[in-house]
């Protein structure tokens, strides 16, 4: 027999379940994620800082879990909502069981609850903030009162608690064998010799993985540096990653992605990355009622008609409403018709919401990358 655990959402509802021996308590928004496989990339998104996650897959671990799906250095998700945890696992690449990797990383977790209800109130009133308690310290009242003065993510940089704090490089294979296999990437001719500065707004690794599959030379920044700095670096691309959080607070990033505006520099902006692409050309950014966050989601290019599906994780989006006349749609989304691509008309920049490294979740955005390096390979050539 397990230990209790205990969730008190901010509307005061309650779920008690299990937990697997973790003590202590949590707070946080909560979203919920129905990707069927990749747990452990979900669980090491550095854009998952501060939320609660519910796996909508019922039955989660059976993979074990191993050091190359990390997706950064340590897990970044605040606490765990699942329907039943595999007690075994069984996988060629397994190094560590699923509850025991959970233990080693203190993940307050609650198992045993219904979380097809669960996620059905959350789709109905939109995200909800929570608490998530195994500690006899904490009861009902406590945890309510915590879950409903919870700041929520609005308003606050989290990237900067996300970021590299020093720059540095990757040259070209420098990532083991072991944890990357290069066998299904696309190799460009004359992709060696490009140099992309890499913005760190919490970066998950399959992109700089992805990106030295390509040849290319990487420099890894810190999310506020400045634009005058990564000139000098003399790159052929900028890449602006995904991130935590409410990217309005990124003024820093905002001013730079200006100024490489102006040098006309080749930039690819995923998630947090678009949505600050967006906001340096004037657009706004809204709250979604629930987000996205899964590896099914279809996209549709609305330039070739094609339909693509995508891994997503994103609470955010560009008010499609506030787009400036310079701002060209590429893609939207066929669930809910929100703004999923765009390009910027006369020039070498362009941003995805989405998660085109797809780790987890189909390759069909991959194609992304493609262009991205084209295009630098165009810019290195012309200038
Ligand atoms: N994956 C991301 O980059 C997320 C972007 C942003 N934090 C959002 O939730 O919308």
């Amino acid at each position: 027999m397990r230990n209790l655990a205990t969730l008190v959402l901010e509307n005061g509802i309650i779920f008690h379940g299990e937990s697997l021996g973790i003590e202590g308590s949590v707070v946080g928004e909560i979203v919920f994620n129905t990707a069927m496989t990749g747990y452990q990339e979900i669980i090491t998104d550095p854009s998952y800082l501060n939320q609660i996650v519910i796996l909508t897959h019922p039955h989660i671990g059976n993979t074990g879990t191993n050091l190359i799906d990390m997706e950064s250095d340590k897990i970044y998700i605040k606490g765990l909502i699942i329907k039943n945890v595999s007690e075994t696992s069984d996988h060629f690449n397994n190094q560590k069981n699923f509850i025991d990797y959970l233990k080693d990383n203190n993940v307050i977790t609650i198992t045993e609850i219904d979380t097809r209800k669960l996620t059905r109130m959350l789709r109905k009133l939109g995200s909800l903030k929570g608490c998530l308690y195994t500690s006899n310290k904490e009861n009902y009242y406590t945890a309510y009162k915590k879950a409903f003065n919870f700041d929520g993510s609005q308003g606050f940089d989290l990237v900067k608690e996300v970021s590299t704090k020093f720059i540095y490089q990757h040259i070209k294979h420098d990532f083991p064998k072991k944890i990357f296999n290069t066998s299904n990437i696309f190799q460009l001719k004359d992709s060696s010799k490009i140099h992309i500065v890499v913005y760190d707004f919490g970066v998950k690794r399959n992109i700089l993985k992805l990106l030295i599959s390509y040849g290319c030379n990487l420099t890894i920044v810190p999310a506020d540096t400045r634009a005058k700095c990564v000139l000098k670096l003399l790159p052929d691309g900028i890449f602006l990653s995904n991130g935590p959080g409410d990217p309005k607070p990124c003024v820093y990033a905002i001013n730079a992605i200006k100024i490489f505006l102006e040098k006309n520099i080749p930039m690819f902006g995923v998630c947090l990355g678009h949505q600050l692409l967006a906001l340096a050309n004037g657009a706004r950014i809204i709250k979604m009622k629930c987000g996205h966050h899964g590896s099914n989601h279809p996209v549709k290019n609305v330039l070739t008609n094609k339909v693509i599906i995508t891994s997503q994780n994103h609470g955010f989006t560009v008010d499609l409403k506030t787009l400036p006349k310079n701002i060209q749609i590429t893609h939207k989304s066929l669930f809910d018709g929100t703004l999923q691509g765009l390009s910027l008309k006369n020039k070498f920049a362009f941003s995805f919401q989405g998660h085109p490294e797809s780790s987890p979740g189909p390759h069909d955005s991959r194609l992304l990358f493609n262009k991205f390096i084209n295009m630098c390979i165009q810019f290195k050539q012309n200038n």
